[in-house]
Formats: C-alpha cells, structure tokens, sequence
C-alpha cells in the first residue's frame, strides 16, 4: 500500500471509488456481482466482423437499479445507443439528477441493463470479440467528491500547512515509470515532484487524467474534464484528447453539462434529461433537443439585471498589503496588494496553480501564513526594495487574523469551494435543511435545537451592517436576542430553499415569467430529505445555499457552478445578481462582497456594462495579482 496516498477520488454514491495511485479502473468487484453472467455470455460466442467495429452496443433496453421490483420505473427508458469504431462521442447530461453520471455508470456494470445487450458482442463487441476483459480496459475519470469513510469531514486545508509525511507522495512517485517522458508542466514549473496534496484542483485533475492515459485503457470516459481547467489549458486537452482518440489510444467518450460548449470534433452526442436519452449525430440531436450548446450568451441577455438595490461600495472588509506565501523557496504569493470592500462584485482569475485558493485560504484564515503576514518597514530596511514597500499587512474585517476567532471569522465569510465541496461531511442522517442550517456559524455539523446554529458567531457580522437581517442588529444577548435570531435563521432557511431549491429550477425550467406558488410541500420534502442521498449537483446546489443563508458580509465562491446543471445556475446566477431584490425576492444583498472564481467567463453573473462601479477583476500571475481595469 506504500503507494496509495490519503485521499480518495469517487465519483459518488452510485459509481466506483478510485485511488491515486491504484486504480481508475472498473470496480472490478462490484462489475463481477453484477453483470459477470452476462457479460461471458457475450464474450462466449464467436468473432462476427462487423459487430467488431463497435464500441458500445445497447440496442434498445430499460436499465434498472439492482434489487429494483418488477414493476419499478426505470432509470432509463427505451436507451438506444450504439457507438461505432471512429465515431467521436459526448454524453451531455441536463436534468439536475445525476443522468449523465447514471449513464456511465451504466457503462461500468453499476445498473441492470434489459434486456442485456445481445451475444455476440455483449455491451463492448469491440473488447469482448477481441478476447479482452472490460474490467480492465475501460477506465473512467470523474470528478465527483471524494468520498470518505464513514462520510466524515477531513481537513482540507492540511494542504497549505506543512506537509505530513504520510502525504508526501509525489505525482511523479505515484506515476512512477509511466511518466519518464513527461517534461515540464505548468509553464515553467514542474508539478511532477510535488507532494500530491499540494496540488491545486486543476492540476490534480490534470494529473488524473494523465495517470488514467498512461495506464493505456482500450476505452476512457472521462466525465466533465475541462471543468476547473484555465483558458490556456482547454484547447490544449481536447486538441491532446481527440489526437488520442483518433489513434485509439484511448477511445475517448467525454461527458458534458448542457451548458458546456461542445468541442468542434465531438459528432456524436447522447442527450440525457430525466429518464430520456436521445442519441445520434450531432447536429440532428441538438436539433431535436433544441439546446443551444456552444455558450450561454443567448441566455445571459434574457437574464437581464432588473435589479435596483444596486450594491454600493462601503467600509474595506479585507486588506492585504504585500502580502507573501512561500513554501520553502516556491513563492505562491509575492507582495500581493489587494482590498475588498462592501458591495463589491470580484472575478478572480490566473491560470491553474497561480495562487487563487491560496488566496481565498488567507482570507478565510485557514492558511497558517494569514497569521504570520504583518511585518513594519523597519524590520525589513535591509531589503534592495523601497522602506514603504517592505512593511505588510493582512487585516480581516479591520483586524489581525490572530486577533479573530476562527468561530466568528466563519460566520462572516461564507465559502464554497471544490475542496470543501469533498470535505463537507456525508452523514445519512443529515438533511438538506441540517445541511443549509450549518452555514451560519460556519459549522460542519448541525447543532442548535432548530438546526440553525448556536449564534457563536453572530457578534463579527454585528459589527457591520446588518441590512436585511430583520431586526437584529447588535448583539444577541439574553434569551430574547437568541430566540429572534433564530427565528430570522429559520425563515432564512426557508428563503433560500425557495429561491434557489427545486420550486426555483421548476420554474426556471419553465419559463421565465411563470412563477409557481411558494411554500410548497415540493420545496418541505426537499428540506427533509437526506442530504447524501441527493444526486451530486444537488448537493452542490444545497452547499452554496449553506454559503447564502447567513447573509454573510463576504461571500467566496470557487468553481461553484462546475457539476450544476443549467437550471440550477440560471437560479443561482439570478440571486447573485440580487434580480429579484426589487420585487421583494431573495438574493445577495447591496452591502455584502462576493469573489467568484471560475476559469468560464461566462460563468460571472456580473459584467462590466451593467455592473459598472462594482464588477472587478483581480489577476494572479507568477506570484503578483493587480486589479485589470
Ligand atoms: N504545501 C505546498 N507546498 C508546495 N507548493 C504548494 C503547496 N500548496 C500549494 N502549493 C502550490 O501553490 C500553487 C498555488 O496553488 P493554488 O491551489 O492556490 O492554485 P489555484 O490558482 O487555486 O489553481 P487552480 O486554478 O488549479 O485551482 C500551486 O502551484 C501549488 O502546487
């Protein structure tokens, strides 16, 4: 086991659990309990040719959970998909529930197919009329969350700290021979040596997909691979990826969100929305599911601000002053000047492994620098720079991180991040409202008789205004400010389940000026439900509405819209940009701050025409970040 590091990669409940450094393969045991009969059955039989050119082969059939009744509604109804030896194929998903991860999950054996695609060739005639084993030519890699036993939290941000040597394994290390060639990566640094915890998201999900290319599977699906990857690297990928797969060395097969554009090569898709799937060429099926894919600008326009709470800029809230991270002589974060204050809208953006989560890691104070950042001129008067360049500060809400407690600076900076997205704990027993619940203090579990939190965290957010808050400025001392703050958290709960939860994606999915009553027992349900029983993008729709819910003064979100489908960021989008503020709705409030990063420019719900005065940009780069007019 030397060589199998800490963490785990999953692409969920439903889908096989993978490793670095052991396997991205099929989950052999799990194939074999399920689908062993019938896949012999098709590798039995004789070699027919033409049944050989193709990849996968489902004629027509229903697909089922294992254990389902007989009369169970399928999961797929009617699935017809066949790929074909040089056909380049994506699978978009677009319902919200997990379809497109569903589907190859179909693939991996993890769902009763019937009936079972017919011998001779089984569900992969080119694999199994070659004599070859599916369980160990087929690979997938999907960025779902990775799962930990027992659905418990782990402390992502050991990454940023000094690196535990049970977690010193490098990516070269864990690639071993395979990548004896590979040069140098991430402009002009290499990734390759270092530990495999302190690689930022996109280059861990580079070095996947590196890992899974060099273990030379027949067929490699890869789920959502441009998600978290910078402008540069895009191209570069599906131009690397389509190479591959024109020499077959993998057959690629890519999974896509409905919003996602679709590379120029792909001539093939799969549509899956709800239990329908529609498959054939491409141009015949977007036509037919009318999806407009190749960007979002059409539906920006119809997304139209009609807000007038236009945010204001008011009192700084963050103060960096070059600032430094370094980790032994690589510099991350090299005198880095920034501030954000009150009302406004930032994108933060650099490419992959430039410092962005860094960044977000000082502010949020769980980076072991942000307390070690204050240094007077004085001190530094040796250095070649000028004395006023060489003093420094970080200050959060006007003070030093040491001064403030963690408990507090979590209740005024919300976040949500990839890696808290995996860190946040799976217990059965916690509910989407438990879940929503947390984010007021900033917790990661449910406490408070409603759920709600204990209010520890209330006093830092009092300091500053606390518009919207119904009342409940100042401190919360006594019983009676508790019992209003709390029943200000639970309607709070309430709003957001119903501004961004499923009577919001109902009525998204609709149309615009159809608004579906409120306070349904639609949205009651969604709030009592399991919070890991739910499909990966809903889970992540439920952690930004933990982000919302307090009404923090700053809001931090990372790559939040990756794995949400279309209607889920349509609504999100809408209450970011506070749209429905003037009308009396929910949504992200004139006076607080919100960074988002995401490597989509389209993804930004503000722009610089009708967000002008607010919207933004601050740039990393090789260490320095400047605010791009
Ligand atoms: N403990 C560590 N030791 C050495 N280098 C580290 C450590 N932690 C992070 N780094 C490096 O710091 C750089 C910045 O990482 P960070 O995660 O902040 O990048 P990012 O801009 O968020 O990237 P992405 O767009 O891929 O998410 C990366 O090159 C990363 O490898």
């Amino acid at each position: 086991m030397a060589d199998v590091p800490k963490y785990r990669f999953g692409a969920g409940d439903d889908s096989s659990s993978f490793q670095i450094g052991k396997d991205e393969r099929f989950n052999e045991r799990r194939m074999r309990e399920n689908t062993l009969s019938e896949m012999r059955r098709g590798s039995r039989l004789s070699t027919n040719a033409s049944s050989s050119e193709l990849v996968v082969n489902i004629p027509k059939a229903d697909v089922y959970r294992f254990g389902d009744g007989k009369h169970a509604q399928p999961l797929f109804r009617d699935l017809n998909w066949t790929v074909k030896e040089g056909e380049s194929w994506a699978v978009i998903g677009s319902g919200g529930g997990g379809e497109k991860t569903a589907l190859f999950n179909t693939l991996l054996g993890h769902y009763r197919i019937a009936p079972y695609p017919p011998p001779p060739g089984g569900l992969f005639p080119f694999l199994t009329l070659a004599g070859l084993d599916p369980y160990s030519e087929i690979s997938i890699v999907s960025f779902g969350h990775r799962q930990q036993a027992g659905g418990a939290f782990y402390d992502y941000s050991a990454r940023y700290g000094a690196v535990h040597e049970e977690d010193r394994l490098t990516l070269r290390q864990s690639i071993k021979h395979s990548v004896q060639r590979a040069g140098r990566t991430d402009g002009s640094r290499s990734f390759l040596d270092l530990p495999l915890i302190a690689l930022s998201n996109g280059q861990t999900r580079r070095a996947r997909i590196l890992k899974a290319i060099l273990k030379k599977p027949k067929l490699l699906l890869l789920d959502e691979p441009l998600t978290g990857l910078d402008i540069k690297t895009r191209p570069l990928l599906l131009s690397t990826l389509y190479s591959l797969h024109v020499k077959k060395e993998p057959r690629v097969i890519i999974g896509l969100r409905g919003q996602d554009a679709l590379p120029e090569w792909v001539d093939h898709v799969v549509y899956v929305k709800g239990s329908m799937v529609t498959a054939g060429e491409r141009e015949s099926v977007l036509r037919m599911v009318e999806l407009g894919l190749g960007g979002w600008a059409g539906q920006l326009k119809k997304n139209k601000s009609t807000a007038n709470s236009t945010p204001k800029i008011g009192e700084t809230l963050i103060d960096l002053k070059n600032v430094k991270v370094q980790y032994s002589d690589r510099k991350v974060l090299d005198q880095l000047s920034w501030q954000i204050r009150q009302g406004e809208r930032w994108h933060l953006v650099g490419e992959n492994g430039s410092g962005k989560t860094t960044l977000l890691s000082l502010i949020t104070g769980d980076h072991p620098q942000s307390y070690t950042q204050t240094r007077y001129a004085s001190q530094d008067s040796s250095s070649s720079d000028s004395p006023h360049e060489t003093s420094s500060h970080l200050q959060l809400f006007s003070q030093p991180r040491s001064r403030l407690p963690t408990t507090l600076l979590r209740s005024a900076v919300a976040i949500l991040s990839p890696e808290l997205f995996d860190a946040f704990p799976r217990r059965s027993n916690m509910t989407v409202w438990d879940v929503i619940g947390t984010g007021f203090d900033g917790d990661f579990v449910p406490k408070g008789k409603k759920s709600v939190g204990s209010g520890i965290g209330m006093q830092v957010s009092s300091s500053l205004s606390r518009e919207g808050r119904g009342g409940c400025e100042g401190s919360m001392e006594g019983q009676d400010g508790w019992k209003e703050e709390e029943s200000w958290r639970m309607a709070r709960v309430w709003e957001v389940l119903e501004a961004l939860g499923q009577e919001a994606w109902k009525r998204a999915d609709t149309s615009a000026s159809t608004i579906a009553a409120p306070s349904s027992n639609l949205t009651h349900q969604f709030a009592q439900t399991s919070f890991p029983s739910l499909p990966l993008p809903q889970q992540r729709i439920v952690l930004l509405m933990r982000a919302l819910v307090g009404r923090p003064p700053l809001i931090l979100l990372d790559e939040v819209w990756s794995g949400m489908d279309e209607t889920m960021v349509r609504v999100a989008r809408e209450y970011l940009r506070g749209d429905r503020l003037a009308a009396g709705g929910a949504g992200v409030g004139p006076d607080q701050a919100v960074v988002v990063i995401t490597h989509w420019e389209e993804e930004v719900p503000w722009n610089r025409d009708e967000d002008a005065g607010v919207f933004r940009k601050f740039r990393l780069s090789g260490g320095k970040g400047w605010v791009e007019e």
